[in-house]
């Protein structure tokens, strides 16, 4: 007998996977590999269901008298929901969407092309780790020490090894109710101004919708870090994620200097999002002023949000070519960092010129290249790309590109270009136009 084509697809997945995150824990990678591909076929057949349940149509039948309050999923957990690696001290029970532990989405700088990393100066931890005090600055404002943040840090029997954290309550989709309320801090308006500088210049919140957001932003704790202070460390549990407001971050893996960040970045995302260990520490360098976000607001609302956004450019961005060597999470990450844009036939997307801020796939429709000096060089259709070369080579743009008919193109800005296309900026170069 042979075996089912969609077998054989997932395990050649899995296998890339495999390859490009050369995993320790082979059967946790696996476990987490495969728990995210359930969760995300899962969400998308229940999408699917309610979208023809409002249409009128029972794509199920014999789910038909499913309790939509009591169990809002379609397929049956492979883990029942009293697993004992299930429950958290804060009663989160989430799980996971997606397997590994590799670079961010949500902060830039890291997942930087191999000669990127080369900038990394390779550094050892240099923190002492001893503990200064607590002290409140005011109502709403804590200060923090080592010993605070490890009040956070619940199990404390945390197991690396552990299985994956599953149960019946994932992102929850709209329109399931249940008790969960996410935390409100509240903010004097000097806090509130200053918190809105720090979000809006986070690329995460801009796919947010006011109530959304103003859940979000409710929900933020201002933390204030001393310097040489350890605000994660690799190999905890995740428990907050932190926008950066004031101050300087410096990331150890294994002992080893790989990063740093500064006002407007993000980190701590990757254990939340993949129920995984931290990956790495974070150290603050100077004195900070972070922006805290609770585990299950930051998967209840910032990643349920980006999910829709995966849900919807993840199948056409298998069918890129030049993306075909990223693996499944590389495009996963890529997704929610794209925005649509629509263009009419004659519209301008990009003029010769001028400063490139941002690099394009066409997801709709047709596109000409035009060069001042040799007019029509090419003709673009769903699936292609333009706008690498000024982002590449740091040069203005080297040719104009004008719709067709409608278009419309996904987008991804300067910074997530260097940081999210992985293998493919190595295609992109080797494809140059100009040097053709
Ligand atoms: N090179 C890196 N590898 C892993 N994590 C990094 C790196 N640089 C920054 N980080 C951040 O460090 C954080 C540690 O906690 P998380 O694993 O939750 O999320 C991680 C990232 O946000
Ligand atoms: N022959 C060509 N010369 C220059 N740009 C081209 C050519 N063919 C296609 N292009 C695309 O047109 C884009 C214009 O903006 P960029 O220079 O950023 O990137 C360019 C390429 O993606």
């Amino acid at each position: 007998m042979s075996l089912p084509k969609e077998y054989i697809a997932e395990l050649n997945e899995l296998n890339k996977e495999i390859q490009s995150k050369n995993p320790q824990d082979i059967l946790q990678f696996c476990a987490n590999y495969f728990q995210g591909r359930l969760e995300e076929q899962r969400k998308h057949q229940w999408t699917l269901e309610a979208k023809a349940k409002s249409a009128g149509l029972n794509l199920f039948p014999s789910k038909a008298v499913r309790n939509e309050e009591a169990s809002p999923l379609l397929f049956k957990q492979p883990f029942t929901n009293d697993d004992p690696h299930s429950k958290h001290l804060d009663g989160d029970n989430d799980a996971p969407i997606a397997a590994g532990s590799s670079s961010g989405i949500f902060k830039s700088g890291f997942h930087v092309g191999e000669e990127n990393k080369s900038f990394i100066p390779s550094t050892i931890d240099p923190i002492s780790g001893e503990a200064p005090q607590v002290t409140r600055r005011a109502s709403n404002v804590v200060q923090v020490n080592q010993q605070q943040l490890q009040q956070h840090k619940v199990p404390t029997a945390f197991n690396a090894n552990r299985r994956t954290s599953v149960s019946a309550e994932t992102l929850n989709p709209k329109g399931i109710k249940d008790d969960w309320k996410a935390p409100v801090f509240t903010k004097s308006p000097e806090q509130l101004q200053r918190l809105t500088e720090s979000v809006t210049k986070n690329f995460l919140f801009s796919s947010l919708d006011n109530d959304s957001l103003s859940t979000v932003i409710n929900a933020l704790k201002e933390v204030e870090v001393p310097a040489n202070t350890d605000v994660i460390k690799q190999g905890d549990e995740g428990d907050y994620f932190y926008i950066v407001e004031k101050g300087l971050v410096n990331f150890y893996v294994n002992g080893n200097k790989v990063n740093n960040s500064g006002p407007g970045s993000s980190f701590g995302e990757l254990a939340l999002m993949y129920n995984s260990p931290r990956a790495a520490t974070a150290t603050a360098e100077t004195e900070l002023t972070l922006w805290a976000l609770d585990r299950l607001t930051f998967r209840r609302i910032l990643l349920a949000k980006t999910s829709k956004k995966r849900q919807l450019y993840e199948s056409f961005l298998k069918d890129v070519p030049v993306l075909s060597n990223l693996s499944l999470l590389e495009r996963s990450k890529l997704a929610d960092a794209l925005e649509a844009e629509f263009f009419k036939p004659g519209d301008i997307i990009i003029k010769e010129g001028e400063v490139g801020e941002n690099f394009y796939l066409i997801s709709k429709g047709e596109a000409q290249v035009f060069k001042n000096t040799e007019g029509l060089v090419s003709d673009l259709k769903r699936g292609d790309y333009f706008g690498e070369v000024a982002l590449l080579n740091d040069l203005p743009r080297q040719a104009s590109v004008i719709a067709k008919t409608d278009v419309e193109v996904a987008t991804l800005d300067k910074r997530g270009f260097q940081r999210l296309l992985g293998p493919a900026v190595a295609v992109l170069k080797r494809q140059d136009p100009t040097k053709h």
